[in-house]
């Protein structure tokens, strides 16, 4: 590999890295599987281990993946969280105890295995006896005020025992029990809303909600397996027994060993044993005992020395392959999809598996007709892993990479590098629906109502001039009465509210148009900072290369391809088009920083002319603070339309109410 390809390989990698990052721990809806996240990541580190100067300081590769959430206080950790080295192999997991053997300059080193619940990280404070606060692991040094909901454990002590320790700060792991998990999916499910992927998403979603209302009713757990700092203890296995006295939930099996071969019989009890355990786990985590060796052997810039995760291979099922249909995806990338005879795989009835990419089918030889191996662990989307080729009766047909678009007819592109084979047909009906999907999505203009099936009908429907009604993202703002009436199924109480949130949304911050736009490496992360650091869409259009990268997380690649996407022409005219139907292009004045609300602490409720994050990013900008629920501390409480019940509470605790006029005239 040369610098220059091992450049831009690391630079594609750092930047779907912190997509993934994002999607996993902020958004809590990953899309790919954690061992493929993991080989992703090794993948940077063998990079970055061969050509050192493409570490940046930003890279995954030194970071602790998360980031603190909107709507609620930060807590700056008294001790740093940090995360776990990981490994999916036995040879790697011998490896790891002679580094330590070595580190250390002797043969025996006892070790601690628990299991790995696969939940969310937490650190908890008491302070004389009392619960003092509990926080999420953020981004390793600052994390999530998460009090309030983890008040509703019931395991959880509000006050510890008298006998026990008092003060100090413990370490562990949020989690939703297998049972717990069913019975939420299947109540959503019942309910319309959609389901979560894994125990893990569902704990990471219901921590991240504002409302411990709704937190108290989901069935979450915790489990202790450190400590913060270490006090009077001198090990982990002291750590336990303090846990004990404390009242606090330690894992329910561990093993202790001191060689590599006692290391790998507990790995391999663990991973029987753990089928049986009433919570998912992901691993096992090994630990050297004491705190001496640890403290000999050290940390590196994001995870201790002295410990190292095993994951399990995730689970897998022989089903047959039916038929390989072709997705068509936002940027026109035509990805191949398993349909199968539904088979069960870890406690989910899959039907549909990712095949990725053509020359992935075609590496391992994947025919319709064939048996295939599936394989699931928390992902979305399940994904084929091999063929059984032995079991071939001759039948089995293989399948080509497509040479036209099976919509529009276009012939496809194909891109040697990433072996994505697209439609470049920017007017190919379903490449269209899903851009606009993406642009009227929560995270980009958060047009509410218009799902999958309206935009759909949308693109399909043709005028009379032959032309679509909605061809494009700016059709979307030239819609009357008139055109949503041809709709089927579609009312007039809806057409209202179809034309009401398309309206408002002229109003969305400009880093949500940016990133509804859906510019290649453009991420909603990306958008914002754009925007922060240029004012507005046409800075950001007229700037130059150099000038892009400028701007803070901005690479080469990044802004070569933003470049070239505002000097498109087809893009220019889109522009023009959505400033003329009145769209919001530049940040807004008032969102200039000023000192007006310094010293107050907001709470928002109820449904605003913005969303949410919005007006609290209104509130922070003009040195105001935003949490998620009312309390003594509480300066204003913010209140649009059906505020519920933290109206109840601020007026019950004397909190002063705010309507939206009053918070804009207090700006
Ligand atoms: N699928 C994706 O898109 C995606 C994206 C980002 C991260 N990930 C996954 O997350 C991992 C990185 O996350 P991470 O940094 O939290 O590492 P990790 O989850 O692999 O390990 C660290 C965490 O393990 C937890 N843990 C559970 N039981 C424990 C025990 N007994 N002792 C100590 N810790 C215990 C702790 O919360 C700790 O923070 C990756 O390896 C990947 O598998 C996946
Ligand atoms: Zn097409």
């Amino acid at each position: 590999m040369t610098h220059a390809e091992a450049a831009s390989r690391a630079a594609f990698l750092s930047s779907e890295l912190h997509r993934h990052n994002r999607l996993y721990y902020v958004e809590a809806r990953p899309e790919i599987s954690d061992q493929q996240f993991d080989l992703l990541l090794k993948e940077l580190q063998e990079i970055e281990a061969k050509f050192p100067d493409l570490q940046t300081p930003d890279s995954p590769t030194l970071r602790v993946g998360g980031a603190p959430l909107e709507g609620f206080t930060q807590i700056t950790h008294t001790v740093r969280m940090m995360s776990l080295d990981n490994t999916y192999s036995e040879e790697e997991l011998s490896a790891f105890f002679a580094r330590v053997q070595k580190g250390l300059g002797r043969e025996k080193v006892e070790c601690v295995i628990e299991p790995k619940v696969d939940g969310v990280a937490i650190t908890v404070r008491y302070e004389n006896g009392v619960l003092k606060y509990g926080a999420t692991r953020g981004d390793g040094q600052t994390g999530d005020d998460v009090t309030n909901n983890l008040k509703t454990i019931k395991r959880l002590p509000l006050r510890l025992p008298k006998d026990g320790p008092q003060t100090f700060e413990v370490r562990g792991e949020v989690f939703m029990s297998k049972a717990g998990f069913a019975k939420l999916n299947q109540e959503r499910e019942e309910a319309g809303e959609a389901t979560f992927a894994n125990p893990r998403n569902s704990t990471a979603g219901t921590l991240k909600l504002l409302d411990p209302k709704i937190v108290a009713k989901r069935p979450l757990d915790i489990v202790f397996y450190g400590l913060a700092e270490a006090s009077d203890v001198e090990s982990q296995n002291e750590v336990y027994a303090l846990l004990d006295a404390a009242g606090l939930r330690k894992a329910d099996l561990i093993w202790q060993a001191d060689s590599a071969e006692g290391l790998l019989q507990a790995i391999r009890e663990l991973d029987e044993k753990r089928k049986s355990l009433p919570y998912e786990t992901d691993g096992a985590v090994i630990k050297v005992n004491s705190f001496v060796d640890q403290r000999e052997l050290g940390v590196t810039s994001k995870a201790p020395r002295w410990a190292i995760a095993y994951k399990y291979q995730p689970e897998q099922a022989e089903t047959k392959l039916l038929a390989i249909d072709i997705q068509v995806g936002r940027t026109g990338a035509l990805t191949p999809v398993a349909r199968l005879v539904p088979v069960l795989v870890s406690g989910s009835t899959v039907s549909n598996a990712t095949l990725h990419n053509y020359e992935e089918i075609e590496r391992k030889d994947i025919r319709v007709g064939d048996t295939v191996i599936i394989e699931k662990a928390g992902e979305i989307i399940p994904a084929v892993v091999s063929v059984k080729k032995e079991l071939r009766s001759g039948d089995e047909s293989t399948v080509a990479a497509p040479t036209h678009c099976p919509v529009c007819g276009t012939a496809v592109h194909k891109d040697e590098e990433q072996v994505v084979i697209r439609c470049p047909n920017p007017h190919c009906p379903e490449v269209v629906k899903r851009r606009i999907e993406h642009f009227v999505s929560r995270g980009a203009m958060d047009i509410s109502g218009l799902g999958e099936a309206v935009i759909a009908q949308l693109v399909d429907f043709k005028k009379a001039d032959g032309s679509r009604l909605v061809a494009d993202v700016a059709d979307i703002y030239d819609m009357d009465e008139l055109s949503l009436a041809r709709l089927d199924r579609v009312g007039t109480k809806s057409i209202d509210n179809y034309l009401k949130a398309i309206s408002s949304s002229k109003q969305q911050d400009p880093w949500r148009l940016v990133f509804g736009l859906g510019i290649l490496h453009v991420g909603a992360g990306g958008a914002r900072k754009l925007i922060e650091h240029f004012g507005g869409i046409d800075a950001i259009a007229k700037a130059s290369v150099e000038e892009l990268m400028q701007c803070p997380d901005i690479g080469e690649i990044v802004a070569v391809s933003i470049h070239a996407w505002f000097r498109e022409a087809n893009n220019i005219t889109l522009l023009d088009r959505l400033r003329a139907g009145g769209l919001n292009f530049t940040q807004k004045a008032v969102e200039a920083a000023s000192d007006k609300l310094n010293g107050t602490t907001w709470v928002i409720t109820g449904t605003l002319s913005q969303d949410r994050e919005t007006i609290a990013d209104t509130i922070r900008a003009n040195g105001g603070k935003v949490s998620g629920s009312v309390s003594g501390k509480t300066t204003y409480l913010l209140a649009g339309e059906d505020a519920g019940s933290k109206l109840d509470k601020a007026t019950k605790l004397g909190v002063k109410i705010v309507n939206e006029a009053e918070f804009r005239a207090m700006l």
